[in-house]
């Protein structure tokens, strides 16, 4: 899963227009989260979500799903259905990537619905930067202003487990997080 997570950082950096190897080399010696959700059948899946609107907080995600199917993405203006493919891997960037790019390449909202028959799983690798690693756009990416402050996974990571439930906003609200705490220091 590193090495795939790897290879798609190239790919990325390709098609940013930056060094090819930047992001690949970056996330080189980076961590990873792994994480296994079960959803078993809800009687009455219009009150709840088996996971409410977000935006991952990490870097890359790699996921897959169950033939069950449940995962949604916001897109052009509304939720849209990612079909079920067991021969397939969902790839979505992250907020940490998002702050990478200088906010070129942007988090995917997305969610996870429930059901009323059938329990689901989904197996989510999460690709993150070392803990201590300055996320910080490379500077062909910033023309102008930088869309947010340096910061490290391990100050993002802090914010989401203790103060913050990821949410679509979680960026936004970490980058006012930090200023506000900078400037009490
Ligand atoms: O279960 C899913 O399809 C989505 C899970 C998810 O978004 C997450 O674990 O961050
Ligand atoms: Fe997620």
């Amino acid at each position: 899963m590193k090495s795939l997570g790897l290879a798609v950082m190239e790919i990325l950096g390709i098609s940013l227009g930056v060094d090819r190897m930047h992001y690949k080399k970056y996330f080189e010696d980076g961590g990873s989260i792994m994480r296994c959700n079960y959803y078993p059948p809800c009687p009455e899946p219009g009150l709840t979500f088996g996971t409410g609107p977000h935006c991952d907080a990490t870097s890359l995600t790699i996921l897959h799903q169950d033939q069950v199917g449940g995962l949604e993405i916001f897109a052009n203006n509304e939720w849209q259905i990612v079909r079920p493919r067991h021969d397939a891997l969902v790839i979505n960037v992250g907020d940490t990537f998002t702050a990478l790019t200088n906010g070129k390449y942007k988090s995917c909202v997305h969610r996870a619905v429930v059901n009323s028959e059938r329990a689901r799983t989904s197996l989510v690798f999460f690709v993150c930067p070392r803990e201590d690693k300055v996320v910080r756009p490379p500077q062909d990416l910033v023309q102008g202003e930088r869309a947010y402050p340096d910061f490290t996974w391990s100050d993002f990571l802090h914010f989401t487990q203790f103060y913050y439930r990821a949410d679509a906003h979680t960026l936004h609200n970490f980058t006012k997080w930090l200023s506000s705490s900078k400037t009490i220091n």
